[in-house]
């Protein structure tokens, strides 16, 4: 099966296209120099040369919550840019399979939590992330149409909790949460300093996979595309206070300070954990516990600062 995954470089694409899960796979992952997916002619040409069995669309403008509130244009006309030219020209060449990839940020902000996927478009979404969730949501929706039309095409929407893992960004300009605090535990260590700051009260909650639990979950739905619901959370279905991830970080890395907040930075939603009713009856469950994913990042993390 020949498989174009968009975003190889990327967090969720680079464990993709490593893991021994896909070696049987025939890969395409273009670099956004070989095939800038905001230019829809070049999109055309690739597939047109290429033909792919099914596309994993991972490639996107990501990043933690300071990141989206400082560019909120380019997180929403990036991200639909890349997302419109993926989906509309997979179905002119006839990609009959995609997998679209959203979040669980384009949820309402004020939804009931455990999230559910019929919640979508159901309330205000959050102003930190508004555009990236803008483009999630369109995109969603635009895979639905294609695969509800019934012309023969597969087009369906995966929505990840907040992830983490090897390859992900630890620039705290750009980084979500956990990538940041590991980076900022370890230099604390280093550094022997005393207090590390956590932004915000700390009471806000989320809820982070371990990037190689979602790379299973897509190698297990490319094999049941058809059955698979046509969006989908992917989660682990309970979530942990910011303060909490703090001290299992601390723990993990062996620092023994103590933590601060900085009650001027942002914090986002209180809480977006996902409903995991229709993952567990489509069959599948995360596998990776917090303590050894964090083991995993922070191993990957060391072999950064030693370069
Ligand atoms: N990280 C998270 O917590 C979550 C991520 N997701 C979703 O998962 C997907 C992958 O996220 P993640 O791996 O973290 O993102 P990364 O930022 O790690 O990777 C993004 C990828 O997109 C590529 N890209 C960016 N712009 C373009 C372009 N114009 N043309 C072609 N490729 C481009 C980048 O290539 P290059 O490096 O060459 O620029 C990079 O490979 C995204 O859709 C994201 O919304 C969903 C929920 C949570
Ligand atoms: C996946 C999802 O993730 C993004 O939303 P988010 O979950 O709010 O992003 P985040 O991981 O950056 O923050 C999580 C929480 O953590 C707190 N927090 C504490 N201390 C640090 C810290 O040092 N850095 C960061 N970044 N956050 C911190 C921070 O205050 C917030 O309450 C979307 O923009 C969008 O990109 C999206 O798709």
């Amino acid at each position: 099966m020949k498989v174009l995954v968009t975003g190889g470089s990327g967090m969720v694409g680079k464990n993709l296209i490593t893991s021994s899960k896909f070696s049987s796979f025939q890969i395409l992952a273009p670099t956004s120099s070989e095939l800038n997916l905001k230019e829809l002619g070049l999109v055309d040409m690739y597939l047109k040369k290429h033909r792919p069995d099914v596309i994993v669309h991972a490639a996107g403008l990501v990043g933690g919550i300071q990141a989206n509130m400082e560019n909120p244009v380019g997180f929403l006309v990036d991200n639909l840019d890349m997302g419109k030219n993926i989906i509309l020209s997979a179905k002119k060449h006839g990609v009959k399979n995609l997998i679209n990839l959203a979040s669980s940020c384009m949820y309402p902000r004020n939804a009931e939590n455990p999230l559910k996927e019929s919640l979508i478009l159901q309330g205000e979404l959050e102003p930190t992330n508004e555009g990236y969730a803008l483009a999630k949501i369109i995109c969603t929706r635009l895979c639905e149409y294609i695969t509800n039309a019934k012309e023969g095409f597969t087009y369906k929407t995966i929505i990840p909790c907040n992830l983490y893992g090897k390859y992900d960004k630890f620039d705290p300009q750009k980084s979500h949460m956990i990538p940041a605090v590991i980076r900022k535990i370890v230099e604390a260590k280093q550094k022997g300093r005393s207090t590390v700051e956590i932004w915000g009260d700390g009471l806000a909650k989320r809820e982070f996979m371990y990037v190689e639990d979602l790379v299973d979950f897509i190698h297990y739905a490319l094999s049941k595309l058809t059955e698979m619901p046509q969006n989908i959370n992917v989660g682990l279905g309970y979530d942990y206070s910011i303060n909490e991830y703090y001290q299992a970080i601390a723990n993990v890395i062996g620092y023994k300070g103590r933590f601060t907040h900085d009650l001027t930075k942002p914090v986002g939603m209180k809480q977006k954990v996902i409903d995991t009713k229709l993952l567990n009856e489509f069959g599948w469950k995360s596998k990776t516990s917090l303590e050894d994913g964090i083991t995993k990042t922070l191993q990957y993390y060391k072999t950064l600062s030693n370069d």
